[in-house]
C-alpha cells in the first residue's frame, strides 16, 4: 500500500494517508513529506526520499527497540519531536501556549546509565537490547547513544567471564546487567541481576573487571528469582553509589538511585528550573536526590524535598532551612493543604504516569504563586497541565529538552503562574 507520510506521532512512527480508501497508517521509520510502500504495517520501499533522511549512526538500528529516529537529521528529530508535543497540548485544549524553546546538546553518547539482557545466543554469553516489539534478547556490538564507557565495560564483562572456567556457572545466573556512570565517565557502578546469588564468586568478579576497567567503584547483585518473587537485594563490592557533578554542585547518586540519564543536559535543566527563582519558600516534590533542591537552597530561605525514596536525599537535605520529607506527594500536599501553606515556588517532576488528579487537585487549592512541572511524558502532562489550567494556573512558558536524542522520548519544562 502507497502511503504519503503526513507528520510523526508520539510513540516513533510516521503517519499518512493511504491512497486509495485514504486509511490513516503509522510506518515505522518514515519521514513526512516522503512517499512510502508499506506491507505489514513496516516500512517496504522509500518511493520519494526525504532530504532529511540520513544513514543511521548505530549497526543495530531497526531491529533494537531502543531508537526510533536515527535514520532522520538530529535537526528534524528535534523540530518533528516540538511539533508532537505542541499538538499534543492543543489537542488536549491548551490554547493560547506560548512559543516553544527548544533546548539541546550532543545527540550521541549522552547516556550515563543503560540496562542490558545478558544470556546466551549460540553457546556464547553476550549482552543486548529487546529487539522492536518484542522481549527476545537481540544481542548487540556497539550502543553509539550510550557514554562509550558504558558498552566498554558490557565487552569486559563478556571477557572476564570468558577467561574465568571457574565463573561460568555463576554467569549463567545473571540475567541483566545495569551500568551507571558520572558525566565525565570517571566513576561507574553496576549492578547485576541474577536468577540466584550463590557461592563467593561476585567480589572474585568485581576484582577481575576492575583490573580491566578501574573506574568501577562498586557493584550489588539483585536477585530477581522466579517470575513475579519480589527481587531482593544481595552481594555488594566497593562503594554503595558513586560522585555525580552537575550544575556546579556535588551529588551522591546511591545504586540503583534515579539520576537524569543525559549527562550533557544536566546543568541545562537544573537552570532552568531554578535560575533567577528566589523567595521564602520553595517545595521540590519527587526530588530524587536533590537535583533541585540543593540549587533552590541557594536562593530560598527554606527548601522542602518530598521524595519516597528518600536516603540520598535526606543526607543532603539538612540543616537550616532544608528539609527532606519522605512522603508521597499526595500525603505531603494533604497535609500542607490542611496547614494552609503557601510556597513562593513549587517544582514538579514526577515518573512517567505524571501527578495525576489528586495532586493536581490539591495544587490547584495551594495556588503557588509559581511552579515548574518537569515532565518525562508529554501525555500525561498534557492531562495535568489542563487540569491545573482549569483550577487557574496560567502557562508562561514551555520548553522541550531533548535528554533523548534518537528516540521518540521527550523532556518537557512547563513554568506556570497565578
Ligand atoms: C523523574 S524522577 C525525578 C527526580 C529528581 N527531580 C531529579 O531530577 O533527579 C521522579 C522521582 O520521584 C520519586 N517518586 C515516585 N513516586 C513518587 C510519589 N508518589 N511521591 C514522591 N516521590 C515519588 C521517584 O523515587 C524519583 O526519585
Amino acid at each position: 500500500m502507497r502511503v504519503t507520510i503526513d507528520k510523526w506521532i508520539y510513540g516513533g512512527a510516521g503517519v499518512g494517508a493511504a491512497s486509495g480508501d485514504g486509511a490513516v497508517l503509522s510506518v515505522p521509520f518514515s519521514i513526512p513529506g516522503e512517499v512510502v510502500e508499506v506491507s505489514d504495517a513496516e516500512l517496504a520501499e522509500i518511493v520519494t526520499t526525504s532530504p532529511e533522511r540520513v544513514a543511521p549512526g548505530c549497526p543495530h538500528f531497526g531491529a533494537c527497540g531502543g531508537c526510533q529516529y536515527q535514520h532522520a537529521t538530529y535537526e528534524t528529530q528535534v523540530r518533528l519531536k516540538a511539533a508532537i508535543l505542541r499538538e499534543m497540548l492543543e489537542t488536549t485544549g491548551l490554547t493560547d501556549l506560548p512559543e516553544l524553546q527548544i533546548h539541546t546538546d550532543e545527540p550521541w553518547e549522552y547516556r550515563n546509565r543503560i540496562r542490558l539482557r545478558v544470556g546466551a545466543v549460540d553457546g556464547a554469553l553476550r549482552v543486548g537490547y529487546n529487539r522492536r516489539g518484542s522481549y527476545e534478547m537481540l544481542p548487540i556490538r556497539e550502543c553509539p547513544i550510550a557514554a562509550p564507557l558504558l558498552m566498554r565495560t558490557a565487552k569486559a564483562i563478556l571477557t572476564v567471564i570468558e577467561d574465568a572456567p571457574a565463573l561460568a556457572t555463576w554467569a549463567r545466573q545473571i540475567v541483566e546487567v545495569e551500568l551507571f556512570t558520572n558525566s565525565d565517565q570517571s566513576h561507574l557502578q553496576m549492578i547485576l541481576f541474577l536468577r540466584s546469588d550463590r557461592g563467593p564468586d561476585f567480589t572474585h568478579f568485581c576484582e577481575h573487571l576492575k583490573k580491566l576497567i578501574p573506574e568501577l567503584v562498586g557493584a550489588g547483585v539483585i536477585i530477581v528469582g522466579a517470575s513475579g518473587k519480589k527481587e531482593q537485594p544481595g552481594a555488594r563490592w566497593g562503594t554503595d553509589g558513586l560522585k555525580y557533578r552537575a550544575a556546579d554542585k556535588e551529588y551522591w547518586v546511591s545504586r540503583g538511585s534515579f539520576f537524569q540519564v543525559n549527562r550533557f543536559l544536566v546543568d541545562e535543566l537544573v537552570r532552568l528550573v531554578t535560575h533567577g527563582r528566589k523567595g521564602a519558600l520553595a517545595w521540590d516534590l519527587y526530588a530524587g536526590v536533590g537535583l533541585f533542591s540543593r540549587s533552590l537552597a541557594d536562593s530560598f530561605a527554606e527548601v522542602v524535598g518530598v521524595e519516597t525514596v528518600i536516603g540520598d536525599l535526606a543526607a543532603v537535605l539538612k540543616g537550616s532551612g532544608k528539609r527532606a520529607v519522605g512522603a508521597t506527594t499526595a500525603e505531603f500536599l494533604r497535609g500542607a493543604v490542611l496547614q494552609r501553606e503557601k510556597p513562593d515556588l513549587i517544582v514538579m517532576d514526577p515518573p512517567r504516569a505524571g501527578l495525576g488528579a489528586e495532586v493536581c487537585e490539591l495544587l490547584g487549592r495551594v495556588k503557588a504563586r509559581e511552579m515548574v512541572y518537569v515532565s518525562c511524558d508529554p501525555q500525561t502532562l498534557a492531562r495535568d497541565l489542563k487540569a491545573m489550567v482549569d483550577s487557574g494556573y496560567t502557562i508562561n512558558e514551555v520548553h522541550m529538552l531533548d535528554l533523548f536524542p534518537q528516540t521518540f522520548h521527550m523532556e518537557t519544562v512547563v513554568v506556570l503562574g497565578r
